[in-house]
């Protein structure tokens, strides 16, 4: 177990007992209970909640847009102690060859009743994933920090994926869906659904096509964890230039 101090929080570095379960090889998903403990989830919600903004996707020419099929608040994170020790944490379960400087800055999200985003790809064009940008997202976790009990709907539909069988998954996906309907993971607080993106030759697989459905009532906050095939230039780290989509 892996821990550390930060003496200018209090906040100490401790892992959860996270398990994680396979939900599919090809496209490989990872299912992890128990990813963020319930004080990163709390920190996340307060350091976050004075910033978020509408949600952007990546335009034609370049620029980050306002969009229907993205009606969520969206913010990146200060690189605290708390948003370092997450982001190690995602370094190590990829098998400690992914760096630090793979990471794009972690990606708050946040939807309100009727908010959503639709079936899309995490993986970028070409345009998008540049050596400046680090190439293209290798990896993604989605990360539920914050669902209240209220909350309805909001799951995260894999319609490509096939749902596996067993009943005790069924507190953790939606086991009622028609089977035409793929994979719809339940939003459930401190969970996080890992995945890879690409094909070995380093296409984008168009199998981990996605997508946040709305949330019918309460709110859902969550967070996006992509690291890129490559080091990310400095001024994306340093969040000079936004990559928010
Ligand atoms: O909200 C969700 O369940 C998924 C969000 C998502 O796919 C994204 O932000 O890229
Ligand atoms: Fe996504």
């Amino acid at each position: 177990e892996v821990t550390t101090r930060d003496a200018t929080l209090g906040f100490e570095c401790t892992d959860p007992p996270t398990q994680a379960h396979k939900v599919s090889s090809s496209p490989l998903i990872i299912y992890l209970q128990n990813f963020i403990t319930v004080d990163e989830r709390s920190h996340l919600k307060l350091v976050s909640e004075p910033k978020f903004r509408p949600s952007v996707v990546a335009s034609h020419d370049g620029a980050p847009q306002r969009s229907d099929i993205r009606t969520s608040q969206s913010t990146d994170v200060h690189r605290d102690a708390v948003v370092r020790c997450i982001e190690q944490r995602a370094l190590r379960f990829q098998g400690f060859d992914a760096r630090e400087e793979q990471l794009e800055p972690l990606q708050l999200v946040k939807y309100g009743p009727g908010e959503h985003y639709d079936f899309h790809t995490d993986w970028l064009d070409s345009q998008y994933s540049t050596s400046f940008n680090g190439g293209n997202r290798m990896t993604s976790f989605f990360v539920y920090v914050h669902v209240p009990n209220d909350t309805t709907g909001g799951g995260t539909n894999f319609p490509l994926v096939t749902p596996p069988r067993d009943s005790r998954w069924c507190g953790l996906i939606e086991c009622d869906e028609p089977y035409a309907n793929g994979l719809t993971f339940r939003p459930v607080e401190g969970n996080a659904i890992f995945w890879e993106n690409l094909a070995p030759s380093g296409a984008g697989d168009a199998r981990t096509e996605h997508a946040g459905l709305p949330v019918t009532t309460g709110s859902k906050i969550g967070m996006n964890i992509w690291t890129r095939q490559a080091p990310v230039s400095d001024e994306v780290r340093r969040q000079d230039v936004p990559l928010d989509f």
